[in-house]
């Protein structure tokens, strides 16, 4: 890994000219290496922060910078190639493809990031293996649990091997059992030199986390 530095300067957003504006101002860095939870009351913007950071929004004020880079004020194929290459998302429901084998649905995102496919396909088995589904490669979403789905979606969110990755209350429909492997299949992404962020309300998240920022 390469440990990119992640970093979000006087950051603002609002949704509309109107409407409330989110953040006031904050400026704080995501060090690679830490799994960092996003806490705060519903609507504080914990998932907007995510939206932002992955370059799927754009702030109102201030910036994303990413690897020393103002990433925020590049043009919208750019960003969309720094998403693809460098940033994995994980979101509450994993809504795998019905259609998809696990295998393939894991390699998805390297189809877009136009990576070679044989390469590809050995780290998705490789990832697979190492959350305990390699089992599962040549299954569909219908007969796997809801725990193993969640474990599924954090593979598929390494397949490129990014530098940054977001995930949503990727635990919040899970039992603790679930929650805990996902959190520690989390962890060890943090841990292999990702900054690894986590929207949160549960106090359970935060025992795996390293730092936490308030909203
Ligand atoms: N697409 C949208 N258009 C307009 N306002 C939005 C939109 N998405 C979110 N908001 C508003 O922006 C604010 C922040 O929402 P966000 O979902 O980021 O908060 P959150 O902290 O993640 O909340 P929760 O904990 O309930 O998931 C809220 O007031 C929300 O109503």
């Amino acid at each position: 890994m390469n440990g990119t530095q992640l970093a979000v300067a006087d950051l603002r957003f609002r949704y509309s000219a109107k409407g409330e504006e989110l953040f006031g101002g904050l400026t704080r860095e995501f060090a690679p290496g830490a799994m960092t939870a996003l806490t705060g009351e519903s609507g504080r913007g914990k998932s907007t922060l995510l939206y932002l950071i992955g370059l799927l929004l754009t702030p109102s004020a201030g910036h994303v910078n990413l690897g020393g880079e103002n990433v925020s004020a590049l043009p919208d194929a750019e960003r969309s190639r720094i998403r693809a290459a460098q940033i994995g998302f994980v979101f509450q429901d994993s809504e795998l493809d019905p259609t998809r084998t696990i295998l393939d649905s894991v390699l998805e995102p390297s189809m877009y990031a136009g990576a070679d496919p044989a390469a590809a396909k050995a780290r998705a088995l490789t990832l697979l293996s190492e959350f305990g589904l390699d089992h599962r490669a040549q299954h569909r979403p219908g007969e796997i649990s809801g725990g193993q789905a969640q474990r599924v979606a954090v593979c598929r969110s390494l397949i490129n091997s990014p530098a940054i990755l977001l995930a949503d209350e990727p635990t919040g429909n899970l039992d603790r059992g679930n929650a805990q492997l996902v959190l520690e299949a989390l962890h060890a992404a943090a841990a292999g030199g990702r900054a690894v962020l986590i929207a949160t309300h549960d106090p359970f998240v935060l025992e795996f986390c390293d730092a936490k920022v308030e909203l």
